[in-house]
């Protein structure tokens, strides 16, 4: 889409902040903002913020302001102007009038930098999807809208009637994607049938963008996988298999990472990322802990969580990046106990966080205790790879391994044996 950030566009940044906001909250918003534009592949040129009580209805920033900024894009030649908020329809129109510049808002750029990354067939129709519900009701008499998808009309009269036909081009084009996302889904739904009958238990790694997912998904796993210091680099939720310590094979994913002012909308066109997210037994929180905004982008992911419906999952808190905390520097967040310090680039700490995996599904697990004759070597080493064994014997005499641990309830093949006891017991 013509409305993104190109690599080497110079950019102006600008921004509200208003009564809601603290001016520390106000000015992480804004560094964050700078990285975003980084991701995209511009470069920012000047800042500038307006405090006022709430965003001006028609142009954002009040009229003085405006003229600044025009300045500001006339001394840099700027390409872009980022706004750090969701222009309505009116504020993108009139602002955009009033400079040579591209204005677009925060959800735009997130869009862009979504629509860079996205790497499956999937993800490439939601983003798509993403950009079409964003434009479509900023549709209305925008010229400058229709220009950036190639209709290009600005007036009114005949005008009107090519907005009607890009309008239904849109939304034809919208169809089409959902048919195919519907499509793509039957499929992937075929295969997590398949996966679930495996009955592996899942872990999934969410946390505010760049705390270090991937890379403690790499840790976890010894494997190599894409970790870039830039936002957004996990689009597409990858999987790996892991073994705990017991020998407990388990799968963990990765999602896309959380940002503040994110559309619950935009996260919800994520859906693979979210069924990743609802059908996780335990979720792992990664935090930033060196972060100076860490409490605040707790409280981000912790209410994204609870949007999504997955308030309920336990979660383990691990506080990252450990190893580049100062000793006598307290880090920023406050209620996460127990909290774990990890550093998954440098692969401390691992090992326990790897224990609490295990401590965590036991609490969902109910103990047994069984036995099994010698001769059944596949039914032992299902046993053993799939629940948490904490005691194992032979008895010689009998030919028979003991085992004792723990297990899901609806473990087909311990739940048998309980059934087999019963008989046995009736017997
Ligand atoms: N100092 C330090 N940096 C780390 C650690 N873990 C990850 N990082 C760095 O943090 C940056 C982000 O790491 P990623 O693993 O890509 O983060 P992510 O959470 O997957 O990011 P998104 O895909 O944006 O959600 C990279 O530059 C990593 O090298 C750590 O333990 N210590």
């Amino acid at each position: 889409m013509a409305w993104r950030v190109r690599a080497l566009e110079r950019v102006i940044v600008t921004a509200v902040i208003s009564e809601k906001e603290t001016e520390a909250e106000a000015y992480a918003s804004m560094e964050e903002l700078k990285s975003l534009v980084t991701t995209a592949g511009g470069t920012v040129m000047a800042t500038t913020v307006q405090n006022r009580p709430t965003p001006d209805v028609s142009t954002y920033v009040g009229k003085g302001k405006a003229d600044e900024i025009e300045a500001l894009v006339d001394t840099w030649e700027a390409d872009v102007v980022v706004v750090n908020g969701e222009l309505s329809p009116r504020q993108g129109q009139s602002l955009s009038a009033r400079t040579s510049a591209r204005v677009i808002d925060r959800t735009q750029l997130i869009l862009d930098i979504f629509a860079d990354r996205a790497q499956t067939k999937e993800g490439r129709i939601q983003v798509e999807l993403a950009q079409l519900t964003y434009l479509l009701p900023r549709l209305r008499g925008q010229g400058h809208a229709l220009s950036r998808l190639g209709g290009g009309i600005g007036t009114r009269g005949p005008g009107e009637t090519k907005l009607e036909t890009d309008r239904r081009h849109i939304q034809r084009r919208m169809d089409e994607l959902k048919k195919d996302l519907r499509r793509i889904r039957k499929h992937r739904t075929t295969l997590r049938k398949q996966k679930e009958k495996q009955k592996d238990p899942q872990f999934t790694l969410v946390g505010y963008t760049n705390a270090g997912k991937t890379t403690l998904l790499n840790a976890l796993t010894n494997e190599e996988a894409l970790a870039e210091d830039l936002l957004f680099a996990t689009l597409d939720p990858l999987t790996r298999a892991l073994r705990l310590p017991s020998g407990l094979g388990v799968r963990v994913s990765d999602t896309v990472g959380f940002i503040r002012g994110l559309p619950t909308t935009l996260i919800a066109a994520f859906r693979a990322t979210l069924e990743e997210v609802a059908g996780a037994d335990v979720l792992i929180h990664v935090i930033d802990a060196t972060s100076p905004e860490a409490e605040v982008e707790k409280q981000t992911v912790m209410e994204l969580l609870d949007e999504l419906g997955a308030g309920e999952i336990p979660v383990i808190t691990v506080m990252n990046k450990a190893e580049s905390l100062d000793r006598d520097m307290v880090p920023a967040v406050s209620a996460a106990r127990p909290r774990l310090y990890i550093s998954a680039r440098e692969d401390k700490n691992i090992d326990d966080l790897q224990t609490v995996m295990e401590e965590e599904l036991i609490k969902q697990m109910s103990f047994y205790s069984i036995s099994i004759p010698a001769s059944e070597g596949r039914r032992l080493y299902a046993i053993r790879k799939s629940t948490i064994v904490r005691e194992e014997s032979f008895d010689e005499e009998n030919e028979r391994y003991k085992l004792q641990g723990y297990a899901f309830d609806h473990h087909p093949q311990i739940a048998a044996n309980k059934e087999n006891d019963k008989k046995e017991d009736h017997s």
